[in-house]
């Protein structure tokens, strides 16, 4: 099972920029949670905190029960090993083919020869769908293909943690949704707790276990899915439903001026954007068939039964209906996404081969 992260009042600045202060929260090992917020809200600076890239003026991180804000750093260099990190872009090697790109993590850190190599970079580039394309440049290939470079490099030293800076930057619903899938799928083989940064509402909806939302400063919530999913705080439901009505504005807040003035344009017919106001839950996405089970899914099971009686009354009527449905059908591997619900019975989406264009090979187990 992947390693627990956990953070205790932490604050970061930068000079006199307070970012976000007092942040607690533990992200469940082995489970999948997503950092929502307004852009700026230091989503990525969160993430980067987490694997000591910046340190926090104030607070404790414990990453596996090690505290790297006061470890050497002959600790936090073995911590670091940890962690997978996917970047915005997927940060490749221009001059580099994708098998070097790879396999770069591997020749830096390890003692394996070239034939141990070569096995583990194409183990992982099938995994993601790369197939074929391992002698590509980055500058040859779709954003979409080199984020699942990005991930495939991720993957090589078979880390405990995996970060992922906004997957959805640059690509379009789909190749978003697909990507969303291979975390799923990677999550159900490895059992590697996972962060991904967002503000992809859809994201949000269907993909983690766990969201946190970050704004004005303050970690609003972090919590079961359907804590947030379900929650009436105004700035929550606004961010959900993407709309300009609500405490998030142009730039960063707004005041009561501007959003009694927004109010009175949508009381007069302006439309506040966003789509019709989705309320409560949708299904959440499940590892392809094919795939093991996520064992995330029964620890989260009996995690918040646990916590159950603490959370608030709508998040605990779409727990238990989330309980008693899984209940009802506990074989994870059959579910179909929702997305191929209705075609007719077939489950051929995952067989068509490829994500992108010039790559036919689907992914496979590790
Ligand atoms: N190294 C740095 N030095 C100074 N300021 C920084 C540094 N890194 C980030 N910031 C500032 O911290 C704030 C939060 O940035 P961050 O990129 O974490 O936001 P975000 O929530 O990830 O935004 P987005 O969703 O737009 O990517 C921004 O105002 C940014 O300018």
């Amino acid at each position: 099972m992947g390693a627990e992260v956990r953070t205790e009042n932490i604050t970061k600045s930068f000079g006199r920029q307070n970012i976000w202060q007092n942040v607690t929260l533990t992200i469940p090992p082995g489970e999948v949670s997503l950092m929502v917020g307004p852009s700026g809200t230091g989503k990525s600076v969160f993430l980067k905190c987490l694997i000591g890239l910046l340190m926090p003026e104030q607070g404790h991180i414990y990453i596996d029960g090690t505290d790297i804000t006061t470890c050497s750093n002959k600790e936090l260099y073995e911590i670091r090993k940890l962690f997978g990190v996917l970047f915005q872009d997927g940060a490749l090697f221009g001059s580099m083919d994708l098998f070097d790109n790879v396999a770069f993590p591997l020749r830096e850190h390890t003692k394996k020869n070239e034939s141990e190599i070569k096995r583990i970079v194409m183990e992982k580039l099938e995994l993601v769908g790369l197939l074929g394309a391992e002698n590509k440049l980055p500058g040859e290939i779709s954003g979409g293909m080199r984020k699942r470079a990005g991930l495939a490099r991720a993957l090589v030293l078979d880390p405990q943690i995996i970060l992922v800076d906004e997957p959805d930057s640059g690509l379009d619903p789909v190749r978003t949704t697909y990507i969303s899938q291979l975390f799923l799928d990677i999550n159900a083989q490895i059992d590697a707790t996972f962060l991904i940064v967002s503000h992809n509402i859809n994201l949000a909806r269907t993909v983690p276990d766990n969201i946190g939302m970050l704004f004005r400063r303050n970690l609003v919530m972090f919590g079961p899915r359907e804590v947030l999913l379900t929650s009436d705080e105004p700035v929550v439901k606004q961010f959900l439903n993407g709309r300009m009505i609500g405490p998030i504005g142009m730039s960063e807040e707004k005041d009561e001026a501007q959003m009694a003035q927004e109010q009175a344009m949508v009381e007069a017919g302006h439309h506040a954007g966003g789509v019709e106001e989705v309320e409560g839950i949708v299904p959440q996405m499940k590892a392809a068939p094919g795939m093991p089970p996520r064992q995330a899914i029964k620890r989260r099971q009996d995690r918040v039964r646990e916590i159950m009686h603490t959370l608030p009354h709508a998040a605990q009527v779409a727990i238990q209906n989330d309980l008693d449905s899984s209940a009802e059908d506990d074989d994870d591997r059959t579910e179909v996404l929702p997305a191929y619900e209705g075609s007719g019975g077939s489950h051929r989406g995952y067989d068509d081969g490829g994500y992108d264009e010039g790559v036919t090979t689907p992914h496979k187990h590790l």
